[in-house]
């Protein structure tokens, strides 16, 4: 099948899209793929929603009207890939997840894109998770098993995105996952509040600090890291422990510095069952010099996914396309090594658009 997958990530910096044909096992041609910047004004209320979201009902309607926005967003990020297409997978925007309240919430509309595109929607990949007692994330592994179906194991597929996750992909066939730590999430903050830039653009905050060992230490304590497999995160979830480390009497530079290597020492830390024999990597994290080189002094044999002829901006995008055509077979999206389901687990729904009614004779 043909499939656009569209996946909008915490880091709240636009919609990724991606056109992939695939029967949901095997991942055949790929096709045009593209990132949507979200509207400056769009990306600030989204940031903010993340703040509010815990007190938000299902329905409110300001939501409601960022969702409409956000879904129109994503129908031109269809309109611009201008492939033919069989499903759409639409992630749509996490702005709570909460998996041991069995909570999570990614905002959308998909019978507003089903009608936009005149296309079926695959959506809401992570509720039958939760409900089954699972983490909801990271979803990516069954998708990153099938593109490297044929490289050397063990192998560990990072992505640094605004939270990092990995897929460790065993030997003996195993399939591992979780949300190692932050990614780019806290230093984006960061650099909005001290660089006055949406991000630690190639690297240049961070490269010219210094790690400050004792506000590391503190960030390193934080309980998430020690915790065991499988365990996922909530973009907003190192609050308290960044406000409590000291960070804030950084400079700009050294607090970059030190958040870097957060990232990187939270990956080196998760707690995987072997040494992958390579790291590769993908997630606009890579694009962070200073990021890279924090993980090569930890993890040796590390590559930007690109060394194996993959795109690592749209990766997650060509994940929900393949994701929703697993959707439409009933296959599983997550298992036990994943998120901790008791079995494999099958997810989402699809949304079709509404048929149009003929128009009757003679009216
Ligand atoms: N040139 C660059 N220099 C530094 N950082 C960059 C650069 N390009 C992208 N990034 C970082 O990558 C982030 C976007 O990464 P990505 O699109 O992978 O995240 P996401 O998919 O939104 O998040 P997630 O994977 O957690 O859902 C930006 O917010 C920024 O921090
Ligand atoms: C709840 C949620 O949206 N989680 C995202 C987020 O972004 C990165 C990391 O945290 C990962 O666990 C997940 O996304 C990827 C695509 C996943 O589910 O595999």
């Amino acid at each position: 099948m043909r499939a656009i997958g569209l996946m909008s990530g915490t880091s709240l910096d636009g919609v990724d899209a991606a056109w992939i044909e695939t029967d949901g096992e095997r991942v055949g041609r790929t096709g045009p793929a593209l990132t949507l910047p979200y509207p400056a004004a769009l990306r600030a209320e989204l940031r903010a929603l993340l703040d509010r979201a815990p007190g938000l009902g299902r329905h409110d309607p300001e939501v409601a009207a960022i969702a409409a926005r956000l879904t129109a967003r994503h129908a031109e990020a269809v309109r611009a890939i201008g492939a033919e297409a069989d499903i759409l997978g639409f992630h749509g925007q996490t702005i709570l997840h909460r998996p041991q309240q069995r909570l999570t919430w990614q905002i959308g509309d998909p019978a507003g894109l089903a009608a936009a595109t005149g296309l079926p929607v695959a959506w809401d990949f992570r509720s039958a998770d939760v409900a089954a007692g699972g983490e909801g994330a990271p979803l990516v592994p069954a998708f990153h098993a099938a593109l490297a179906c044929d490289l050397p194991k063990p192998l560990a597929v990072l992505n640094i995105g605004g939270v990092a996750n990995v897929t460790y992909l065993g030997a003996d066939g195993s399939l591992l996952a979780c949300d190692t730590g932050p990614g780019n999430g806290p230093l984006d903050d960061w650099a909005a509040r001290h660089g006055n830039q949406d991000c630690d653009r190639d690297g240049a905050l961070s490269a010219a600090g210094r790690v400050d060992a004792t506000v590391l230490r503190r960030l390193l304590a934080d309980p998430y890291l020690a915790r065991p497999l499988p365990k996922s995160l909530d973009r907003l979830d190192f609050g308290r422990t960044l406000a409590a480390s000291g960070l804030e009497r950084l400079s700009p530079a050294d607090g970059a510095a030190t958040l870097v290597a957060f990232t990187a020492e939270a990956v080196a830390r998760a707690p995987l069952p072997a040494a992958p024999r390579r790291w590769l990597v993908c997630g606009g994290g890579r694009h962070n010099p200073s990021i890279m080189a924090a993980l090569r002094e930890r993890l040796g044999a590390v590559a930007a996914v690109e060394s194996v002829g993959w795109d690592g901006d749209t990766l997650e995008a060509a994940c929900f396309g393949f994701l929703a055509v697993r959707v439409l077979r009933g296959l599983p999206l997550s298992f036990p090594g994943t998120t901790g389901v008791p079995r494999p687990l099958p997810g989402g729904t699809v949304v079709r658009p509404v048929a149009e009614q003929p128009v009757p004779a003679g009216g």
